[in-house]
């Protein structure tokens, strides 16, 4: 993958000294997350973080691959000499850290065999859902401006009250979707799922538009009209509303209900309209189900996540419009900015329970209005796709 080159971590070429590495290999994408130190000193840390004595200042960086392209993603840890180590970790840990690296997702079980004769490393394997919650957990608590809501074309973020987080939704548009209800940290329980997610998206895209890439086949949503191949309730209706059961006349009635027509086939429709019609379908689809199971719990909250999103407009506009309307406005959709990276930094946060656990790492500095995304200074958070590669000032401190 292009961007994902060898990571220049302070602009000069400094050894990069990394502290920690930890992944999520997915059905479809592999994710990184990994912790690069300052060069300069340990500092003091913030006067009201209680029970800490000394922290240092880094980068938490963010990459990811295909996973069909695993050797790809080898290739990059070993160029980047990611295992390493020599950061932050007390010496007498050392040996025991570079042994071994968190893993998620079920690749870390898939591919175990590969990273150890390749890298000659041990994957440690983590709770899939385990994860994903104190990814998001993480995020919510710890990360400004990381959470928020896309309604009429417009995001807004959300201010999350670290008192009043919980109960939530968490639904995870990867590969397959899970839907989790979050209870607090390491409590929750995935209540529901689908395999119509990300991967039905790329793999239907791929083959009815031809299109090489997921970019490419996201591209071409931009530029299509799902009119052309959707069926709406005015097509049914001599062009009237169905107002007595709430359907407009531009409401979707049947998402590609106009490819029965017997004398079109698929090379009549554009690419564009068929991308475009069916993430319409798949979006609208996991809103509606994730509003289903928010009612089940009287959750008001529903977060989304994974890499499907993308922060795409049309398809969060999609998913929140289908919360919106389910709920009657009663529940809200937040979406999140680092949404791709929910497993891997929970994976990269578990590290705390088992050898390093003289560490805190839950202390990523508030970031200012015009955020520093290390290698992208000029990322703007209200408009950014964070595709992999960037990275978040952060600082750790020991206990
Ligand atoms: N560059 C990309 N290549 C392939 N799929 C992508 C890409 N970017 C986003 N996606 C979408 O993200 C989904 C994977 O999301 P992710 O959260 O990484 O799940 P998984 O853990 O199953 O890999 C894909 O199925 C696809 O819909
Ligand atoms: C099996 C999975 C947890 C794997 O996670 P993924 O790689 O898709 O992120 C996910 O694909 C999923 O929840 N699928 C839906 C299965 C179902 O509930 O029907």
């Amino acid at each position: 993958m292009e961007q994902n080159k060898e990571v220049e971590i302070d602009g000069n070429s400094n050894p990069i000294q990394i502290s920690r590495l930890a992944l999520d290999i997915g059905g479809s994408l592999i994710k990184l997350v990994f912790f690069s130190r300052n060069s300069g000193d340990d500092e003091d840390p913030p006067k009201d973080l209680v029970g800490v004595s000394s922290g240092v200042n880094g980068r938490l960086h963010f990459a990811k691959f295909e996973t069909a392209k695993i050797n790809d993603c080898l290739q990059f840890i070993s160029a980047n000499k990611l295992l390493l180590g020599g950061g932050f970790q007390h010496q007498e840990n050392c040996t025991n850290d570079r042994s071994f690296i968190k893993a998620t997702g079920g690749g870390a079980y898939k591919f175990s065999e590969l990273f150890k004769e390749k890298l000659g490393i041990s994957l440690e394997k983590e709770d899939e859902m385990d994860c994903l919650v104190t990814g998001a957990n993480f995020l919510l608590k710890a990360v400004n401006q990381e959470a928020f809501t896309y309604l009429n074309g417009s995001k807004e973020f959300v201010q999350i009250d670290h008192n009043d987080l919980y109960p939530y939704l968490l639904v995870n548009i990867g590969s397959g979707v899970s839907m989790i209800k979050v209870d607090g940290d390491g409590k929750f329980e995935r209540v529901s799922g689908t395999s119509v997610g990300g991967g039905t998206f790329w793999g239907l895209g791929k083959l009815l538009t031809k299109s090489q890439s997921f970019d490419e086949l996201l591209e071409l949503s931009h530029r299509g009209d799902n009119r052309a191949i959707d069926t709406l309730v005015g097509d049914i209706y001599g062009g009237m509303d169905y107002l007595k059961i709430g359907l407009s006349s531009t409401t979707i009635a049947s998402s590609f209900g106009k490819a029965t027509s017997h004398n079109k086939e698929l090379e009549d429709y554009k690419p564009e309209d068929i991308s475009r019609s069916l993430l319409r379908m798949i979006s609208n689809n996991i809103g509606q189900i994730s509003y289903l199971n928010a009612l089940r719990f009287g959750l008001k909250r529903i977060i989304f996540g994974g890499f499907f999103i993308r922060s795409h407009s049309y398809t969060m506009d999609t998913i929140a419009v289908a919360v919106h309307f389910w709920s009657k406005g009663e529940a809200k959709a937040m979406f999140l900015r680092h949404e791709g990276f929910l497993g891997a930094l929970g994976a990269f946060m578990s590290y705390e329970t088992h050898s390093l656990d003289d560490l805190v790492v839950n202390q990523v500095m508030p970031l200012p209005v015009n955020a520093s995304l290390g290698t992208d200074t000029n990322y703007d958070p209200l408009e950014g796709d964070l595709n992999g590669t960037e990275s978040i000032q952060c600082s750790v401190y020991r206990a």
